[in-house]
């Protein structure tokens, strides 16, 4: 049976190493600042938007949340963001995914400077993510969180082949860069990949990662036996039940790790964002982080 990769437990760890850091960074007079936007009432948004802010409060840092309506129009958004962005007690800035339609979602997130773009979806980070580049620059929290986890599990990454199931910006996107960069040879699938294509490739896969809103798309039988499965998915069942995208049932029978849903790569996001926040509040105040501390 495979070990079952406690994202809950990790996530808990990375938020006691977060507040080490905010208590060193408050004797020297900074507290670092989150703003969220969240436009609309959808339930779901509403409560991580909440967990966003009581689990910032918790480990130190200043969050606010300013909420609109479903009718607000892109313009009000752009303003907002534009008022935090000079905003001096603010170093982090993000727009709560998804929002209503007449909003274009990536314009707004172009509003945000890069600097504040706590979710690392400018493109200007992206491109710098994409291009490999040195230097610290912020990093979607979700694969940011995968490759957290990884690391806390001690897996070893060389020689690995990967396959990332998802090409969203939030996840499969970055997911493919960041292992990549770790020298994973990564196959990055979506939607349109057949699905014969998709069992031969998971069938060689060390490492697979899946984000894409289909339960059951990854079978125990796809698997590579001994394979690490990262499950990104977050599906209710018509019976409320919360599954990922893996059969949990059948994998955990094949592969040698296994995240769950809930508890596994879910709350790795928050603890991130957090994470994040702290290296962009350090970074504003030309403060210098003690190296190493996010290897939890
Ligand atoms: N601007 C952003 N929008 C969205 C992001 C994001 O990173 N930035 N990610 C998701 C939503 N999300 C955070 O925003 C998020 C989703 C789920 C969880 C989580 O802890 N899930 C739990 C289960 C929760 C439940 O029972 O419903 C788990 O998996 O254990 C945290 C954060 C989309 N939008
Ligand atoms: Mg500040």
């Amino acid at each position: 049976m495979a070990k079952i990769i406690d994202g809950k437990a990790i996530a808990k760890k990375l938020r006691g190493a977060v507040s080490e850091q905010t208590a060193i960074l408050k004797e020297q007079s900074v507290i670092p600042g989150l703003a969220v936007i969240l436009v609309g009432e959808d339930p779901a948004s509403e409560i991580y938007v909440r967990n966003k802010e009581r689990a910032a409060n918790k480990v130190g840092v200043h969050a606010e949340t300013f909420k609109y309506p479903s009718t607000a129009t892109e313009a009000e958004i752009l303003d907002k963001v534009a008022a935090l962005n000079v905003d001096d007690t603010i170093d982090a800035i993000l727009v709560q995914s998804p929002v209503p339609s007449q909003i274009n979602e990536q314009k707004v997130q172009e509003g945000i400077i890069p600097e504040k773009d706590v979710d690392g979806f400018h493109p200007e980070n992206i491109g710098r993510l994409y291009a490999g580049q040195a230097g610290y620059y912020p990093i979607a929290n979700t694969p940011r969180g995968i490759m957290t986890m990884l690391q806390h599990e001690k897996i070893d990454l060389s020689n690995k082949h990967a396959v990332v199931i998802g090409r969203s910006i939030l996840v499969g996107r970055p997911m493919f860069a960041l292992l990549q960069a770790a020298n994973v040879s990564v196959t990055l699938l979506h939607q349109y990949t057949p699905a014969t294509l998709r069992r031969e490739l998971l069938a060689v896969a060390d490492i697979v990662v899946v984000a894409t809103g289909v339960p059951d798309l990854v079978m125990g039988a796809d698997l590579k036996p001994g394979a690490v499965v990262m499950d990104v998915g977050m599906n209710r069942l018509p019976n409320n039940e919360l599954v990922g995208d893996v059969n949990f049932v059948s994998a955990e029978k094949v592969a040698g790790a296994i995240t769950p849903v809930p508890g596994g790569v879910g709350p790795m996001t928050i603890a991130t964002l957090l994470q994040t926040t702290v290296e962009l509040a350090a970074k504003h105040h030309h403060i210098e982080l003690e190296q190493g501390w996010q290897n939890i």
